[in-house]
């Protein structure tokens, strides 16, 4: 891949359902990588927390050292035995008796090319509906995270970092093309919000935006939402699940951004003498 013409790639999106098993969750991860590969994929990209139930209680249960952990380890072997890129979703993080919720990137040769921390940990309390506090369990990130495959630049979110617009615009002047979340969003605030985030974050900064959800299953207080969801430079729906257990095969064309980027030129016409978004710290 990344010859010095290459402006696409084919991007896998994998909605497999979690289950409290983390031994299949992983091997289901894996074979997953290798249909995509076959597919014809570049890029396969895994949900959030996909190596367990997304309870404040099993985070510590499921987390890991990364890379030494057992997760680790099989996305390693998945990206370098398939040749193919790996947003590794997230997992539970241990580092130094904390939890982060982390996700890591593994080029196809198995290396560990970018992890990202979760900087904005999910805390709502929906009045009838949903009530979550990752902060119980877990701690924030405090940095981005970019990596390249070929030409394409690429920041990591984590879900709820969807909903933090300055975030996702400081990765635009990062120079990045496209943004990649692994999430699980609640199904009430999925149907609300999922799309709209999506092609707000899309149309802001006239990149992709791939949305990466796990399939939905029952559960008494947290149903996942599913569809895994990508939207281009222009705002638009280029792909979409439904809320089933699926993967989303989809051509990416990287001149897209340029189009779009030299049609509408907003980047070029903000008004920094009036207002700024400014990147603290690293
Ligand atoms: O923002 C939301 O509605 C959901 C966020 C979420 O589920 C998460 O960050 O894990």
């Amino acid at each position: 891949m990344a010859s010095s013409n290459f402006s696409g790639f084919r991007v896998a999106l994998i909605q497999m359902t979690i289950t409290g098993d983390k031994a299949k969750n992983i091997a289901v991860a894996v074979k997953r990588i290798q249909e995509a590969k076959q597919k014809g994929c570049t890029l396969a990209i895994l949900p959030e927390c996909f190596n367990g139930l997304y309870e404040i209680e099993l985070f510590r249960k499921n987390a890991e050292v990364i890379p030494s952990g057992e997760t680790s380890k099989a996305l390693s072997q998945a990206a370098k035995s398939n040749q193919i890129y790996v947003v590794g979703g997230s997992i539970p993080e241990l580092c130094d008796d904390k939890i982060y919720n982390t996700c890591t990137v593994w080029n196809p040769n198995g290396n560990m090319i970018a992890t990202y921390r979760k900087v904005h940990l999910f805390e709502v309390n929906i009045t009838g509906s949903t009530r979550f506090r990752e902060a119980d369990a877990m701690m924030p990130g405090n940095s981005l995270s970019t990596f390249q495959l070929g030409k394409f630049k690429i920041g990591l979110g984590i879900c709820y970092d969807i909903r933090f617009p300055e975030m996702a615009e400081l990765y635009r002047q990062q120079g990045c093309d496209m943004l990649i979340y692994p999430s699980n969003f609640c199904t009430p605030l999925g149907i609300l919000h999922w799309s709209l985030l999506t092609r707000s974050r899309a149309l802001d900064n006239q990149m992709f935006v791939a949305f990466v959800s796990a399939a939905r299953v029952p559960h008494p207080t947290y149903v996942i939402y599913g569809h895994s969801m990508i939207a281009d430079p222009w705002g638009q729906v280029i792909g979409e699940a439904t809320e089933k257990d699926m993967d989303l095969y989809i051509d990416l064309d990287l001149s897209v951004c340029e189009n779009v980027r030299q049609q509408i030129p907003t980047e070029k016409q903000k008004r920094h003498d009036i207002y700024d978004v400014i990147q603290k710290g690293n």
